[in-house]
Formats: structure tokens, sequence, C-alpha cells
């Protein structure tokens, strides 16, 4: 796992976006696995810079999203499609057949997003983490061999998404839909941004803790392209 510590979320936003370009740049058709939550959001405002520039095409690129809240709708505001719509695809060229998010929550509809998945290959996939260790919504305890799969969130992550849905924990979905832990380690490539005090515990757990399902990411030092992006408060906690 190569670590970089930036100085605020500004450089981690250019460092991580220095990645993909170089990805993008080198393989015009590339696969992306994308994230939601606020750890991206300066990544996806490089990309969305650079763009706008003239300097980075996503024509052909194919991206694929993590995960998605159950029994919300796609137009709902705080979907995850509404939030990589405002926050990305509306301000690049990538194509909307060629962009995936996982929808429903039936093991059906699990396994048809892992068949969509099947044809193609990730060659970066994008992560932030949870102050309890979750990578997509796989929580503390998921199977190391998931896949595609539907997750009771923790009380931590409904918590944490509050902020979303006017503060009130009642008005956050009880359940998502998520790549599952073997589906995100199958990727080439995994960039993993993490900024603030609030993730220093969690930062530190997956670099140097044991390898266990109760901090899903911790499965990361078993990845052989893992390269991590925090500042310096989230990189408070690290030897
Ligand atoms: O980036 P945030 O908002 O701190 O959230 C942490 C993680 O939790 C999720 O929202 C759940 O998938 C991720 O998208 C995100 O990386």
């Amino acid at each position: 796992m190569n670590v970089i510590v930036c100085k605020d979320k500004q450089e981690v936003a250019k460092k991580a976006y220095e990645l993909l370009k170089d990805v993008v740049a080198n393989k015009p058709n590339a696969v992306l696995g994308l994230a939601t939550g606020s750890s991206p959001i300066g990544l996806y405002g490089e990309m969305i810079a650079d763009y706008k520039a003239g300097n980075l095409s996503y024509k052909n690129v194919i991206s694929f999203n993590l995960d998605e809240y159950v029994g919300i709708d796609k137009n709902h505001p705080e979907s995850y499609s509404s939030f990589m719509h405002k926050e990305l695809f509306d301000h690049i060229d990538i194509q909307e057949d060629n962009t995936h998010l996982p929808f429903g929550d039936t093991q059906a509809d699990c396994d048809a997003y892992e068949a969509a998945m099947s044809d193609v290959s990730i060659d970066l996939q994008v992560l932030g983490i949870g102050r309890n260790g979750h990578i997509g919504f796989n929580e503390p305890g998921t199977s190391f061999d998931s896949l595609t799969h539907i997750v009771d969130l923790d009380e931590k992550t409904i918590e944490d998404n509050a902020r979303f849905f006017d503060n009130d924990a009642n008005l956050v979905p009880k359940k998502a839909i998520s790549m599952g832990i073997a589906t995100i380690m199958k990727s080439k490539r995994i960039l993993l941004i993490a900024t603030g005090e609030n993730k220093a515990e969690a930062v530190a757990a997956m670099v140097n803790g044991p390898v266990t399902e109760s901090m899903p990411a911790s499965i990361l030092q078993k990845h052989a392209d893992v390269t991590v992006f925090v500042d310096e408060a989230a990189a408070a906690n690290l030897k």
C-alpha cells in the first residue's frame, strides 16, 4: 500500500487526479470504479476543470459505481445517481450509456450488476473510507468473499449520512446495494481518498492494523496496487 500524505484536501484532490489522469490518458476506454460521499468531490472537481480546459476526454470511458441506497428514487436529490450527475457526469463528456450504478433490493438485482461487470475489468477503483472502515457500503463484519449484495447500514453510517437528510437519521435509508469486498479487490488499481481527523482512526487501522473483516478496508493490504491519498489530519495516527 502506497500512502501519500498531503498537506490538505486540495492537494489530495490534485495528487489523486494525477493518478486518474494517467490511467485515462493511457487508456481512453478505461473502466473506472466510482465512489460517492464527500471524499471524492475534490477529485471530481479536478476532473471537470481539466476536461473543461480541453485536456482529457471521457467519451469512451466506462464507469461502475460502488453503491446506492435501497428504496430511494433515482431522482431523489440524495440518491447516488443524482450525486454522480451533479458532481461529475453532467460536467464531462462521459456517455450516459457507459455509466452504471447498482439499483434494486433483490439478489437478482445484485447478480445483474455483477454480470454487467463480468465482461470488463475495472482499471481504477476510486474509494473513500467510512469512519468504521467501510469501503463501498461494506460494513464491519462483511465477508471478504462478498460480491454485490444488499447491506444493512451500520448505525455509525446512518449517523454520518444524516447530514444529507436534513440531519434526521430517520430519513436515511437503512439498506443499500453495494459492490462486495471481492468485487472491489478484482480491480486492477485502487485509489483511496481520506481527509479530516474523523478518518484518522480508520486510516491507521486500514494501513497498520490486522487484516480482519471487522475493519473492511484492512483487506486492501492484500491488494497489489493501492494508493492512499490522505491529508495531514487523516494521517495523524499513522506510525
Ligand atoms: O466520503 P464520506 O462522505 O466521508 O463517506 C465515506 C464513504 O461512505 C460512502 O458514502 C458509502 O459508500 C462512500 O461513498 C464514501 O467513500
